[in-house]
This record gives structure tokens, sequence and C-alpha cells, in this order.
């Protein structure tokens, strides 16, 4: 019996990794890629799975680092980007890095080879033709901007960001809430009636005039040239630029001391306060609101533990902009990473608002196995939150909270994996584990679950066509 092919479009890293996974469950794949025939602002070759810039695929230890854990997942769901990751590896201490040109040759390679894969070198320019009845698009951050505008045409002004402006994100464990407090402005209730929605960080006069300075001295990230010619928006200026525009801006913007009160010194009236809400619905990751910033990441750290509470804050994530394509995933995705409006549409990659290169590839290991179920009438859930895809892709189609408000690319991390009780809670002397020492015994139990749920998961399934 012939089976009718799935379309990929793009061949990055999210493509390259659905192509292969589809093809290895005995579905053909068409993948349509563009590079060949038009380039990318940063890609500078035609390989399939072209690394962009570092390359690294970050820390690849996987008893107590969620990138790490995500790799192994990914090895033993047979993914192409890791495996050859491996093989193309070159020294980088604990951290899996790669020899670029090696590595996406060997995808290139291994992709024209499979006899499920055909390779097509185009742009696709718009909506593909209803007779593509199942496509995964992966076109990532860059998408080419005819198929940009048609996706944007189609899920409308606000759904579809051609920025990431991004503000950090804090892990709840790490705030001092014997500084900080939760209330929402003049406590106003939200849709769920809660009236304490954000915590608080009052700053005095002298607290906020030093963080102004430094804020107008730290070291700042240039935009790239082709960055510059995208339209910049007033409503997301990094705060940087506020801070310079004058003293008082950011206190007449996101600081603004009104409508709070502190609980801890309730006489005494805050100069300035930084907001932070909730980022997830686990309630583990907070993001500073309205603090979307081009400093560099160590300046970055440095001066928002300036601000009272986070003086011993643990970034998830620190602040950017840059030219990114991405939906608002929460909203428009089901959870086998379907585009609810049309579901012959899947998304994969960094354009569903995950963000790396492992990341990346990862929601494209779950696209090309959703999809080449789909393709052989059976049903694949997806892994269990319990582990990093499933993390990664709960937190795209319905972890993370409000939708194109506060929705940011996000790698993985472990705030994204529900709590666990059970971890050793004493040392080999029998002394209690504290601190650091205490997160890495929690961190390697979430580590050991999410292998052994993975491997559930992958006993799970039988996704081989029949013969
Ligand atoms: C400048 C830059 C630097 C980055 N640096 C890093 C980094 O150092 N580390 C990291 O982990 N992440 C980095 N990222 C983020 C991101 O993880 C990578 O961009 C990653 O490659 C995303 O994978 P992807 O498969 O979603 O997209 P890509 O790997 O970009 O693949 C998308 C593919 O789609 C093709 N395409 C686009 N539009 C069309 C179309 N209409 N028709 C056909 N083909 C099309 C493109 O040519 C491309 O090959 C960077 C991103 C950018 C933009």
């Amino acid at each position: 019996m012939s089976i009718k092919p799935i379309h990929i479009i793009g061949g990055g890293m999210a493509g390259s990794e659905a192509a292969w996974q589809a093809a290895n469950a005995g579905v053909p794949v068409i993948l349509h890629e563009m590079r060949g025939v038009k380039g990318t602002e940063a890609h500078q070759t035609d390989k399939l799975a072209e690394l962009v810039c570092s390359n690294s695929f970050r820390s690849d230890d996987h008893t107590a680092n969620a990138v790490g854990v995500l790799h192994e997942e990914m090895r033993r769901a047979n993914g192409v980007i890791i495996s050859t990751a491996a093989e193309h590896q070159v020294p980088a201490g604990s951290a899996l890095a790669v020899d670029r040109e090696g590595f996406a040759e060997a995808v290139t390679a291994k992709l024209e080879a499979h006899p499920n894969v055909t390779i097509v070198r185009e742009e696709i320019a718009g909506i593909p033709p209803e007779d593509w009845d199942s496509v995964i698009v992966a076109t990532g951050p860059l998408t080419s901007i005819p198929l940009a505008e048609a996706i944007h045409a189609h899920t409308g002004e606000d759904d579809l960001a051609f920025f990431d402006a991004i503000a950090p994100i804090i892990y709840f464990d790490s705030i001092d809430m014997s500084k900080a407090w939760r209330q929402s402005r003049y406590d106003k209730p939200g849709p769920g009636g809660d009236t304490a929605a954000y915590i608080n960080c009052p700053l005095t006069e002298e607290q906020y005039n030093a963080f102004i300075d430094a804020l107008i001295a730290g070291e700042k990230t240039e935009f790239r040239d082709w960055e510059k010619d995208t339209p910049y928006f007033e409503g997301c200026l990094p705060i940087e630029v506020m801070a310079e525009r004058g003293r008082e801006t950011l206190r007449f913007g996101p600081m603004k001391p009104v409508g709070l009160t502190n609980p801890h010194q309730p006489d005494v009236k805050a100069h300035a306060i930084v907001q932070l809400r909730q980022d997830n619905a686990l309630g583990t990751l907070w993001n500073m609101v309205g603090f979307q910033t081009k400093l560099k990441y160590g300046a970055q750290t440095d001066i928002f533990r300036m601000i009272p509470g986070l003086e011993k804050a643990e970034f998830a994530r620190l602040g950017g902009i840059h030219r990114n394509t991405f939906l608002n995933s929460p909203k428009l995705l089901d959870a086998q990473l379907r585009m609810k409006s049309m579901p012959r549409l899947r998304f994969a990659g960094q354009v569903t608002g995950v963000e790396g290169y492992v990341e990346s590839a990862a929601m494209g290991l779950l696209a090309g196995r959703f999809a080449a179920a789909e393709r052989l009438g059976r049903t694949l859930d997806a892994p269990p939150p319990t582990t990093a895809l499933g993390a990664l892709v709960t937190h795209i189609t319905g972890g993370h909270l409000e939708g194109k408000q506060t929705f940011q690319p996000m790698n993985v991390n472990f705030g994204l994996f529900p709590d666990i009780a059970e971890f050793p809670k004493t040392d080999e002397n029998g002394k209690r584990l504290r601190g650091k020492a205490k997160g890495r015994a929690k961190k390697g139990a979430q580590a050991a679950r999410a292998l052994s749920d993975i491997d559930a998961w992958l006993a799970g399934q039988s996704l081989v066509a029949a013969e």
C-alpha cells in the first residue's frame, strides 16, 4: 500500500530531525529547503542542519542538567541530530560541541541517502496547497518573509512575532520574599479572581538612582545590520533605552510605584517597584514585567541583583531582543503541535517558541513522530511532562500561562518540570543537604525520573509502517 508523503518545510535543526523520525517510521517525506536557491540572513551554506552561530549543544550531563537530559532522551529516541553530534564532537569539557561543517555535511548525507526522503530545493512562499494534507512547518527564527506574512495573515496581528523582546525569567525559589511581596496593583482581581498575582520588589530613591546609573553604564549588545532594518516597536523598548530617555521614565513606566503597599514596611512608600509575573502554570518561573533588554548577560545578572529581593536571583533565562519569528503557540497549537485552525499544518522548531538548537531539534523529533503516527492511522500521545521532551511541548502548548503578552521563547530548564518530593535530603554522612547541594539532589531525582519515563513512553509505541 502506498503511503502519502508528509511535507516538511525547512531543513534546519527541527526539519532534519522531523524528516528522519518520520522516514524511519516508514512514511515518505518530501523536505522543502530553500537554501540552495535562496539564503537567510544568518546561514552560510546550503547544508541541512547548519548551526548558525555557536557550535555548542550545551551541557551533555544527563544526571543533573536539563539540556543534558534532553540530549539523552533524544539519543534514546534515535535522534539524528544528537547521534550525528556525537560522531563529530570536538573537545568542550562537559558540553557537547561539534565540528560544524562535518556535522551539517553528515546530517545532509544521512537524509539524502534515506530511501524515504526526497529533498527539494525551493522556497514555499505561502500557505501550502490544500492537497498537502500533512505538513510540518520548521522554517525557524528566520522564516522567509513571504511565508511569515502568509502565516501572519492567517493567525492575525498579535499571534506571530517577528522580534523576540525577552524579559528575564527568574526561579521563584531564588526570590527573597522577606523583602518582596505578592499583590496586584490596586488589588485588582485577575481573570481567576486572584488579587495577588504579581511579586513586587521595592526600591528606595537611592536604590533607584543607583539602578538607573548602572543601566545606563551597563554593557549592551548591538543590533546586527540586518536586524536594524526590521521594524522596531515603541511598546517593547529596552529598559536601558527608556532609562536613557530620562531618569524618571522607568518610574512612570514599568517601575511605577502606585497601587501597591509593602506589608513588610507598610508606612514606607517605595520610590519605584519592579513587578514579576508568573510565567508557567507550576508557579516556578516568574518574568520581570517590561524588562526586555539588550544588556549583555553578565551586566544583566549584576544589575538585576541590585533590586531588593533579587540579590540572589537565579535566572532561567536572561533578556534579549533579536529577530525571531515565532507563534503564540499556547493559543494556536494543540498538544500534537497542530495548528488548531488548520490541523493539516504542524509546526516544529524555534517557530513554536522554543529556543536553541537542541530544543528546536527536539520539537522536530516530536512533530515527525506525531505526523508519522497520524499518517499510519495511530495516535501518539505526547511524552509525559516529567520528561524533558514532554516538559517542553507541554510548556509551549499549554503549560505557559497567558499567551502572547508574556509568551517568550524558552530553553529547556528544570523549572518546566513538575516538582518532585522524593529526593535525597541528607548526604552520605547523614548531614542535612542545604542550598546548592539540595538543589543538585533534586535535579538529579528529576533527571532520573525523566529518563525512566521516556523509556516507558518509547516502549509504549510501535511506529513502523506495516510492510
Ligand atoms: C542569528 C542567530 C544565532 C543563533 N545562535 C544560536 C546559538 O548559538 N545556539 C543555539 O542553541 N541557538 C541559536 N539560535 C537559535 C536557534 O536555536 C537556531 O536558530 C536553530 O537553528 C533553530 O532551529 P530551526 O530548525 O527551528 O530553524 P533553522 O535551523 O533556522 O532551520 C530553518 C530552515 O528553514 C529554511 N526556510 C525558511 N523559510 C523557508 C521557506 N519559506 N521555504 C523553505 N525553507 C525555508 C531555512 O533556510 C532553514 O534552513 C540562533 C538564532 C539566530 C537567528
